[in-house]
């Protein structure tokens, strides 16, 4: 089968097995673990934040920002299509007892300026007042589009004028760098919380970053605590993520893979793919996606459903040239 599904299904490479194999470690929740430790000072200093803490999950991590940020009852502001708000169970109404505003980003997902000047709730003393922005870079449900810095900083910008902090899911962020050819660290420089993902694009088996400032990884490290995050001789499952933060430049051939499926799709039946900015391909079907994403299983392929007419395909470091090729053609006997 060759997997589209996601670029969470990587698998680690025999390296991060050795690694993890012969990891020094210690007890994290004490903050003994040397491997854990070199992770998250490799990390700060790579997204240019004060600190950053490793996270079981990217949904974890997203939600620890959520709740350190706000207080309950607070509303906030978040693209209607963004993963912390669609894909989370509901998790910030759970965790953290706040209600969602959402903003319509359009068909890259980019929130604009006016968007959260208009969104914007001051506290009173009926009205709970907006705790938080979050953004999305890449945008997933949008097709993985990578948004440029300067759309970044305008969102944030208009955000910190109500005194609003942001963070920023960057699940994939490195491979918005990558498209963009500008550092992670500029894309979430005017983010005061960001989060990326160790498990995607990058390969690791598992694991996510969050950072930012000092004082505010203090209240997350407590949160992850609390949510039950907190994890003893953790550098077995960190020190393949040291190797996966080394695998930013790799993100190049899976974009690069990602245009070609899609140059393959332009003449597959009932299938119109949308032009990829990194490595997500999104395919609008004729058929039901359901029926599509069947067909395609039928022949070796597998896709995720993202709307009842919109399939998802990703491309990722277990996917070659040859699976690339493959795909086209099982696509091409629709
Ligand atoms: C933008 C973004 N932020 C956060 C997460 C959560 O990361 P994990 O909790 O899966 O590690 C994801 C995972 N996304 C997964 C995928 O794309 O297959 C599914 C949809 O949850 C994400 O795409």
């Amino acid at each position: 089968m060759i997997d589209l599904r996601s670029d969470t299904v990587t698998r680690p490479s025999d390296e991060m097995r050795e690694a993890a194999a012969g990891a020094e470690v210690g007890d994290d929740v004490y903050g003994e673990d040397p491997t854990v430790n070199e992770l998250e000072a490799r990390t700060a200093e790579i997204l240019g934040k004060e600190a950053a803490m490793y996270v079981p999950s990217g949904t974890m991590g997203n939600q620890i920002a959520v709740r350190a940020h706000t207080e309950r009852g607070q509303e906030v502001l978040l693209e209607e299509e963004c993963h912390t708000y669609k894909w989370e169970l509901g998790g910030i109404a759970q965790h953290s007892q706040v209600q969602a505003r959402t903003i319509d980003g359009g068909d890259r997902g980019v929130v604009r300026p006016e968007q959260v000047h208009d969104g914007y709730v001051e506290g009173d003393d009926h009205r709970p007042g907006t705790g938080l922005l979050v953004l999305e870079n890449t945008h997933n449900a949008r097709g993985g589009t990578a948004i440029a810095p300067e759309r970044i900083d305008e969102a944030a910008r208009a955000a910190h004028e109500h005194g609003v902090s942001v963070h920023l899911d960057g699940a994939r962020l490195f491979n918005a760098a990558a498209a963009l050819d500008v550092p992670a660290a500029r894309i979430a420089r005017e983010a005061d919380s960001v989060m990326t993902c160790l498990s995607k694009g990058l390969g690791a088996p598992v694991g996510s970053m969050l950072a930012g400032s000092s004082e505010f990884l203090e209240r997350a490290r407590r949160i992850r605590k609390l949510m039950g995050g907190g994890m003893r001789q953790a550098g077995i499952v960190a020190a393949p993520g040291l190797l996966a933060l080394e695998n930013r430049d790799r993100l190049h051939e899976d974009h690069r893979r990602a245009r070609k499926l899609a140059a393959g799709l332009e003449d597959a039946p009932g299938l119109s793919p949308l032009e990829p900015e990194t490595n997500i391909v999104l395919v609008e079907t004729d058929d039901p996606a359901e029926t599509t994403l069947e067909r395609l299983r039928e022949r070796g392929v597998a896709g995720s459903a993202f709307g009842a007419h919109t399939i998802r395909l990703c491309t990722h470091w277990d996917i070659d040239d040859a699976d690339v090729e493959t795909a086209i053609e099982a696509a091409a006997s629709l």
